[in-house]
């Protein structure tokens, strides 16, 4: 299985590197990662409500140029549809049942996802009604798929 995950940005701070890195690692040895940073767009405090559906859309069209079309797209979204970490694993698993061999796990920048994104998403994923930075969401999203193919292969893991 192929497992994308879409980000906004160039990653800098290097705790979260070192984080990332390490779960990245570990889930090399279950499926097949591809990390994709796509450039952000300037976005200042002052941008009016025009220019910043013009920073999400410019971001968006970089994000789209990054999927395929058959892959499976779930869109990390603070209003999505929260899952236990057993229920993702199981969702996973049936994507590879059904012979879906990739998903794109797609993060957005600072002022979220374009519409046009959510548009083409499979599945809006919350990870609790909490705003994280996209950065330390891509951490916790890393942990929890290798967490899923831990679960899937009935492996050990901390609970
Ligand atoms: C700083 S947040 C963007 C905040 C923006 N105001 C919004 O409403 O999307 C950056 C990205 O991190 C992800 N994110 C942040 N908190 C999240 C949460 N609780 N659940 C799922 N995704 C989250 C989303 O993909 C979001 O687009």
């Amino acid at each position: 299985m192929k497992i994308q995950i879409i980000t906004v940005g160039k990653l800098k701070e290097k705790y979260l590197k070192q984080g990332i890195a390490e779960y990245t690692k570990r889930l090399g040895a279950y499926c097949n990662i591809e990390e994709i940073e796509v450039p952000d767009e300037k976005a200042p405090e002052n941008l009016s409500e025009a220019d910043m559906q013009i920073v999400k859309q410019k971001e968006g069209e970089r994000i789209l140029s990054k999927i395929g079309p058959d892959t499976h797209v779930i869109t990390l979204e603070i209003n999505g549809k929260q899952l236990t970490s057993e229920q993702l694993a199981k969702e996973i698993d049936k994507l590879a049942t059904y012979g879906k061999s990739k998903i794109a796990f797609v993060i957005g920048g600072s002022l979220g996802l374009s519409d046009e994104v959510l548009k083409r998403s499979d599945f809006g994923l919350s990870f609790s009604k909490m705003t994280f930075p996209h950065q330390l969401m891509k951490l916790v999203l890393v942990e929890q798929v290798y967490r899923s193919f831990r679960i899937n292969r009935g492996e050990p893991y901390h609970k």
